[in-house]
């Protein structure tokens, strides 16, 4: 549904987008993770149309996304990362703009996404704020109900319960079968939403994983207490990482061996057992470390 191949674009301080390769299937929900100023925006700047790769490709729908932007814009839903609205317009009139420009005839689903996102559509958009506009950005971006949204960093500006509402709304397209491509730097919302996720930096995609290769590749480190020291000596001498112990206590990291780790552990007398939470953002700090060699 949507090809980047080897697409390069340099600006002329250097810095760009690098031989970016990215499929993304129909009906996937695909997320696009990098630190600030790594070429998200670049990227889908190119996927929109409004911009020309000095080299590779981008499609969309087999529609080259260059050679045919008024299409893709016509089609696509689209949330910039930054949304430059005519200030004197009213949230409505925005909405009714755009709509016109996509042939929104059925306003319904619109006014249901303004209702859920709650915001007074009768606001000047000079008047409102960060996350108000955003909300009327998302609104915007949803209401012909297209088959393909791209949104750059959508939940930048949204309180907690409407980040949520937001998440909602991405799983419920899903179910329709929309296809979403979405940037953010916010793992957590990519772990609730997206089924697989490119990691960008510098430029350069360091990884495309799933979600759920990446959760495996989580490290968890678990606090044991042993009923005695010698269970804590059958556990030394077993082959699990003990990062630190002491007494009847030890640190036990587990990498995805969860097998060998309750096996281990059913040979001795636990007392206790708690669980260190690594983050998905520790994972991804590994790839951004580790200078894009995976
Ligand atoms: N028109 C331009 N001219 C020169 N440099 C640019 C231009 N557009 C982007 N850049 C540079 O290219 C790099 C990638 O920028 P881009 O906006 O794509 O990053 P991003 O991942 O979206 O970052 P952020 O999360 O901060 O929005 C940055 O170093 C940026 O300064």
């Amino acid at each position: 549904m949507i090809e980047i191949t080897n697409l390069t674009k340099t600006f002329h301080n250097g810095k760009g987008i690098f031989n970016v390769d990215l499929s993304v299937k129909t009906g996937e929900v695909f997320g696009f993770l990098g630190p600030n100023g790594a070429g998200k925006s670049s990227t889908i700047r190119h996927l929109m149309g409004f911009m020309k790769g000095d080299s590779g490709k981008a499609f969309i729908h087999k529609l080259d996304t260059w050679k045919q932007a008024s299409v893709i814009q016509k089609r696509v839903g689209y949330l910039p990362g930054e949304i430059s609205f005519l200030d004197n317009m009213t949230g409505l009139d925005f909405l009714k703009l755009m709509g016109g420009m996509r042939g929104l005839k059925d306003t319904t689903y619109r006014d249901q996404l303004i209702d859920r996102f709650q915001f007074d559509v009768h606001t000047p958009i000079r008047k409102m704020s960060k996350g108000m506009k955003q909300k009327v950005g998302i609104v915007a971006a949803f209401m012909h109900q297209p088959d393909v949204i791209i949104l750059d960093e959508p939940t930048s500006g949204l309180d907690p319960l409407m980040q949520q509402t937001f998440i909602e709304l991405v799983l419920e397209e899903k179910k329709r079968g929309v296809t979403i491509f979405m940037s953010s730097h916010i793992f957590s919302e990519i772990e609730k939403a997206c089924d697989r996720v490119a990691i960008i930096k510098d430029g350069r995609i360091v990884a495309t994983e799933t979600v759920s290769e990446l959760r495996a590749k989580q490290t968890r480190k678990f606090l044991v207490t042993f009923s005695s020291e010698s269970d804590l000596q059958t556990i030394l001498s077993s082959p699990l990482q003990v990062e630190d112990y002491e007494k009847t206590k030890a640190r036990i990291v587990v990498k995805g061996n969860y097998d060998e780790f309750l096996n281990t552990l059913s040979s001795v007398r636990v007392t206790h057992l708690d669980v260190e939470h690594q983050s998905l953002e520790d994972v991804f700090m590994n790839y951004y470390d580790r200078g894009g060699t995976k």
